[in-house]
Formats: structure tokens, C-alpha cells, sequence
């Protein structure tokens, strides 16, 4: 701080300096090195219900609640936006050291905000927003805890129950586990019952979808970033899902999706055990136990080039796969139920039940998006039934269809012994040209498959194998909204 006087403070009249002081902080104290108030102004002394004769010359901790100025005119340290209870209110207080010759002689306090109706009025406000920002906490917490248990996974088959054991055996090892199965099958519900059963439990299970984020917000998803990182950035930064799941388990799925760079980028947090946010420059420690999953092949992918063999090696240190309900038919009953059960939950429904017909129609389709199919065909025949039981006539048309054209098939290649192998595909009565058959074939497993997934089109992609680009250039081909 300078010592020498500004020429130009001189210049203005002494009777000014009150009112000057008064508008460019309206409650102002200010304290020798003891702590003793050598100035203090109205509305400051209004604000705590005392006067100006009353308060000169007292200590500041006998005249302002909660003060803290004798300690800044002893340390030296400036305390900026420091909260203050003052009348049970939380005033925000800023406090400057004041020096001469290099020596604290004082210090300088003021209070932000010009007129208790003011600070009402920003008090209401940051009420507001702290109660805001305490709903979202919660809400963020609880969105961060698994909500599934080993308990909800049904199934009997022995090929299910062979994966359930093995993950409920491995729930409390520290080593990744890599769930292999197709769009559907649970995987996402087997990440949250492991991380439900260790004793990570109580610390954040954060999911993250790596296909469904684009390539270039992934990683800072993943890792975060500092204030200021690259234009769009929000202010203060942003926390990256490493983490928020520090201490618990951090879920990624659709790992194969997950682009090269990004790859190379998670093997070196793997092994590290740290993040650096981007744009930044610390290194953050984090304990997190990593799930993922996938539903490709990825030994066929590390041997494509398209998957980094060492991430493979550190994320298969346990693998369960599992099945897709088409091989495990004989779980569908079990599994049907206790879909009805939740639905009905939802529906505010009870005691709907499933006709043998549809039972049988069940166990005879091949479920190409496993359970969430099923979960959607149940859904579905609850909003259109009128009684109890769900019958034939309930069930998507396209179940219908797909019998009808298993057993024309049948039919046909009973009768033709040159002719082709089954194809879900109806089979048009005239011959057409091959490309126009081929665009009606895609157009209508885009259409199927948008119909099992609800519309979710990067689910519809999934199911079909498809990327996202490629999946949004058909629709937008065949004009599927
Ligand atoms: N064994 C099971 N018992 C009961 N419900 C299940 C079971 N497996 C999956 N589900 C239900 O099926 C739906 C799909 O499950 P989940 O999202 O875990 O599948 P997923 O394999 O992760 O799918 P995707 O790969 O498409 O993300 C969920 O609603 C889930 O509750």
C-alpha cells in the first residue's frame, strides 16, 4: 500500500468525506491495532441498533456481533466475503488490514449491501438459490445411488444364475469388472446391484453413457474442467464424473464406444489413480471402482485396432456375461411377473394377469431387445386393456406379424427345399428390384426398432448395430420422424 496521500484526496473538501464514504460502502467500521472503533458510520450503527456516540471508542467485539476486525488489524490478512451472523441474519462481510510504514495499524470493515430492505431483498434471493442448490444436492445424491439390488435381478436359468453368483462373489474385489451383453439384458442393473453389495454402497454410484455423449463433451464429462477451459466453458469449472464417484463406483457403458484418444486417456487414470481436469494443472487423486459394459465384441475389436488392448487387459479383470433372454426362455414367466408387478405400481393397477395364449406367444418370441423389450410389450398391453387379463389381441402387432411369417416360412421351405434361410423379413409377393426391397427391408427394422425402444433412437441404433450418424442419415432417408 502506498504511503504517500493521493494529490488528488487532498483536493476534496474534508465535510465531503463522510457522504463519500457513506455511498461507496453504507456500513463502514473502522479499528486501531487493538481493535478499538475509531470510525464508525450511521448506517452501520442503524443496521446493529446502537448510535454512533454509543459505539466510538468501544471494542468492536462489544458493539458487532460476531466481529472479527481485531483479529485482521492483528494478522494483517484481508478477509474477503466472509459470512457474518449479524441480528440472525448472514451478512457478508469484507475486511482490510490497514498499514503504515509496512505495519498493520488498523483495519478497515465493511458490510455489502446499502439498506436492510436490501439485504432482504438479496436474501430472499440467495434463500431461493441455496434452497434450489439443496434440492439438487439431494436430488444428485440420491440419483447417485444404485437403486437396484442383487434382489431385483430375476431369473432362474442357470446361465443367469451362474452370473449372478459370480457377480454377488466379486461385489467387494477393488478390480474393474467388464459386463458383456446385449442392448437390454441388465447390465446396467448387475453394475448397480455389485456396487450395491460392496462396501462402496454408501459412497456415489455415477453411470455414464460413453455412446451417447459426443466424442468431443466426453471427456470432459469424464474428467472435468477448470474456469475458463475452452469457450462454452462454465464459470467456476465443472467436477467430471471421476470425481463424483470418488469413493464409490463409476459405471461405463457402452465401453466400446468410447473413441481411441479417450481410451488411452482412461488406462492412464486406471493406472494412475488421478485426474486433471481440463485446463488444469493439479492432479486430483480419486478411489473409484470401475463397471463396464458393453454389448460388442471386444477381443474382435482389439484385434480390428479399434480397441487398446492394455485398457481390455485392465478392464476384463472380471467378466460376466450375460444372457440374452432368448437363451434363457424359461426364465420369461418369473421375469414377466415381476415386470406386471412394477408396471402395476406405476399404472396404479393390480391383479393383471397374462392369458395363457399371450404366455405362450411370450416364450415363442426371440427378444431382440431382451428385457427392456418385454418391459415395453407389457407396458403397452397395459395402457390398452380393458379388464384384468392381458389376451392375444393386446400384444404388439408386430408379435403377431413375426409368427405369422415364421410359420409362412416354414411353410415355404417345407415346400421348396432350394429356398432360403428364415428371415424375419415378410417376403413380398412380386419380385422387385433388389435395391428397392433392400430400402424397404431397412426401413422397416429402423421402424421395428424404434417401436421396441419407444422411440429412443440411440437405443434403436443400438439394437441395430448401427452408429448414431448412420442410424440419423437412414431415418432421414427414409423420412422416419
Ligand atoms: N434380471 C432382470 N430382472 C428384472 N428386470 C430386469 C432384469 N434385467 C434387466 N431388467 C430390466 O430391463 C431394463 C433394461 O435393463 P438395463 O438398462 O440394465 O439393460 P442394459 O443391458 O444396461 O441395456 P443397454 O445396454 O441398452 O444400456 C430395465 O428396466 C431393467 O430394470
Amino acid at each position: 500500500m502506498g504511503r504517500t496521500v493521493n494529490q488528488g484526496f487532498e483536493r476534496i473538501p474534508y465535510s465531503w468525506h463522510e457522504q463519500i464514504i457513506n455511498l461507496l460502502a453504507e456500513r463502514v467500521v473502522i479499528v486501531d491495532r487493538d481493535g478499538m472503533i475509531l470510525y464508525i458510520n450511521k448506517g452501520y450503527c442503524d443496521f446493529i441498533g446502537t448510535t454512533v456516540d454509543q459505539a466510538l471508542g468501544r471494542d468492536v467485539q462489544d458493539v458487532i456481533a460476531n466481529s472479527r476486525m481485531h483479529i485482521v488489524a492483528k494478522t494483517g490478512e484481508k478477509e474477503l466475503a466472509a459470512l457474518q451472523p449479524i441480528n440472525g441474519s448472514e451478512m457478508i462481510a469484507n475486511r482490510f488490514p490497514l498499514f503504515e510504514n509496512g505495519e498493520v495499524v488498523g483495519a478497515l470493515g465493511t458490510v455489502m449491501f446499502r439498506s436492510p430492505e436490501e439485504w432482504r431483498m438479496y436474501k430472499s434471493k440467495i434463500q431461493h438459490l441455496v434452497e434450489e442448490l439443496k434440492y439438487y444436492q439431494t436430488k444428485v445424491q440420491r440419483d447417485m445411488k444404485s437403486k437396484y439390488s442383487f434382489h431385483d435381478l430375476i431369473g432362474n436359468s442357470s446361465t443367469f444364475l451362474a452370473a449372478k453368483k459370480l457377480a454377488e462373489r466379486i461385489s467387494d474385489s477393488q478390480s474393474s469388472v467388464l459386463l458383456i451383453g446385449e442392448s437390454g439384458t441388465g447390465k446396467e442393473l448387475f453394475a448397480q446391484a455389485i456396487h450395491d453389495n460392496s462396501v462402496r454402497c454408501s459412497s456415489p454410484f455415477v453411470a455414464i453413457n460413453c455412446a451417447s455423449i459426443p466424442e468431443h463433451l466426453l471427456e470432459s464429462e469424464l474428467y472435468g474442467y477448470e474456469d475458463g477451459a475452452f469457450t462454452g466453458a462454465k464459470k467456476g469449472g465443472k467436477m467430471g464424473q471421476f470425481e463424483l464417484a470418488n469413493e464409490g463406483t463409476l459405471f461405463l457403458d457402452e465401453i466400446g464406444d468410447m473413441p481411441l484418444p479417450m481410451q488411452s486417456k482412461l488406462l492412464r487414470v486406471l493406472q494412475e489413480k488421478e485426474v486433471q481436469r481440463i485446463g488444469g494443472h493439479k492432479s486430483i487423486p480419486v478411489d473409484v471402482r470401475v463397471i463396464a459394459a458393453t454389448h460388442r465384441d471386444l477381443e474382435k475389436m482389439v484385434e480390428d485396432g479399434e480397441f487398446r488392448q492394455d485398457l481390455f487387459y485392465r478392464l476384463n479383470v472380471i467378466k460376466i456375461d450375460i444372457p440374452p433372454l432368448r437363451k434363457r426362455k424359461e426364465d420369461i414367466p418369473l421375469i414377466s411377473i415381476s415386470l406386471l408387478k412394477k408396471l402395476e405400481k406405476r399404472f396404479f393397477r393390480k391383479g393383471i394377469e397374462l392369458s395363457d395364449e399371450v404366455m405362450e406367444k411370450l416364450m415363442e418370441h426371440k427378444w431382440p431387445g431382451n428385457i427392456r423389450e418385454l418391459e415395453n410389450v407389457l407396458e403397452r398391453c397395459i395402457n390398452v386393456i380393458d379388464g384384468n387379463t392381458i389376451q392375444l389381441d393386446h400384444l404388439p402387432l408386430y408379435l403377431h406379424e413375426q409368427q405369422r411369417e415364421r410359420k409362412m416360412q416354414t411353410q415355404s421351405i417345407s415346400n421348396d427345399n432350394d429356398a432360403v434361410s428364415p428371415t424375419s423379413i415378410p417376403l413380398p409377393l412380386s419380385v422387385k428390384p433388389l435395391k428397392e426391397t433392400v430400402a424397404l427391408a431397412e426401413k422397416q427394422a429402423i421402424q421395428h426398432a424404434l417401436a421396441l425402444t419407444k422411440g429412443n433412437k440411440l437405443e434403436a441404433a443400438k439394437l441395430l448395430e448401427i452408429g448414431k450418424t448412420s442410424f440419423y442419415e437412414k431415418c432421414k432417408l427414409y423420412e422416419i420422424k
